[in-house]
């Protein structure tokens, strides 16, 4: 079977700095991986390059097998985008609206949301534990919250992989301990292949299946007990961190 995403001799600059060199890197189906790396490694650049938001320097990215440029199934993919969740509270869509437009690539241009829509809506909502929550306001929610509501927008398409780019950014211990309870029930119990970007090399890369460890280049990648060593943190990092702090 074709892996979800293949990464080959990818090169990439936003301008005369290579912000990634030579990646290489293959997720299978039912992988959990996270990448990991200090701040301005390249994660994200290297998660808008999967998803074919950058056009690489030179390399190929396949999502299912296909070259992502030709690639059209994006129903299949989920993503929560970083900062997805910054919304005031005088933003005014409702939770159903915002979770709602995650089923616009399913539903086709011009096409109305029917009854089979909304299900799919209070079934995500549910999963994420808020359901009952859709007629409410999102910027009236917690960070916490927002978050929820837009992994369950990522989720209402039933994507097969999903992408999330530092989705525990101002959570707190408890809040990121259930988080991460939901994101490994999506993955082991629902078969979701999962990808995301995380700082935190103390709890949360431990309970993945997978960590990269990016600074431009791959340093290193394998199952959290041969990557999180302190050797290779220290070299990631450039000294001996367990944990770094988020500054955004
Ligand atoms: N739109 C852009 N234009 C120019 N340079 C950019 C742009 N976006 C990112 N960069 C640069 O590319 C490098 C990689 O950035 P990227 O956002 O991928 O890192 P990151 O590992 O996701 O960082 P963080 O952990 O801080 O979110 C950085 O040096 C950054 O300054």
């Amino acid at each position: 079977m074709n892996p979800v995403v293949e990464v080959r001799d990818l090169f990439f600059s936003y301008g005369e700095e290579m912000a990634l060199e030579r990646i290489n890197l293959t997720v299978a189906r039912g992988d959990f991986l996270a990448l990991i790396g200090p701040n301005g490694s390249g994660k994200t650049t290297l998660i808008k390059l999967i998803l074919g938001l950058l056009k690489p320097l030179s390399g190929e990215v396949r999502l299912f097998g296909v070259p992502v440029q030709r690639f059209h199934q994006w129903h299949r993919v989920g993503y929560v985008p970083q900062k997805a969740t910054s919304f005031d509270v005088r933003f005014p869509a409702t939770v159903e609206e915002v979770v709602l437009s995650g089923r616009f690539g399913l539903l086709g241009p011009g096409r109305r949301p029917g009854r089979e829509d909304r299900r799919a809506v209070e079934e995500a909502l549910e999963l994420v534990g808020m359901g009952g929550a859709g007629h409410r306001i999102i910027g009236r929610l917690s960070g916490g919250q927002q978050q929820r509501v837009f992994i369950a927008r990522a989720l209402v398409g039933k994507p097969e992989l999903l992408v999330l780019d530092e989705p525990v950014v101002g959570l707190d211990s408890r809040a990121l301990d259930s988080f991460y309870s939901l994101l490994e029930h999506l993955n082991r119990d629902m078969g979701i292949t999962l990808i995301t970007v995380t700082h935190d090399t103390g709890t949360v890369a431990r309970r993945v299946g997978r960590v990269a460890c990016i600074n431009k280049r791959l340093i290193c990648h394998g199952t959290p007990s041969q990557v999180l060593t302190a050797a290779n943190l220290a070299r990631l990092y450039g000294a001996p961190v367990r944990r770094v702090v988020h500054s955004h």
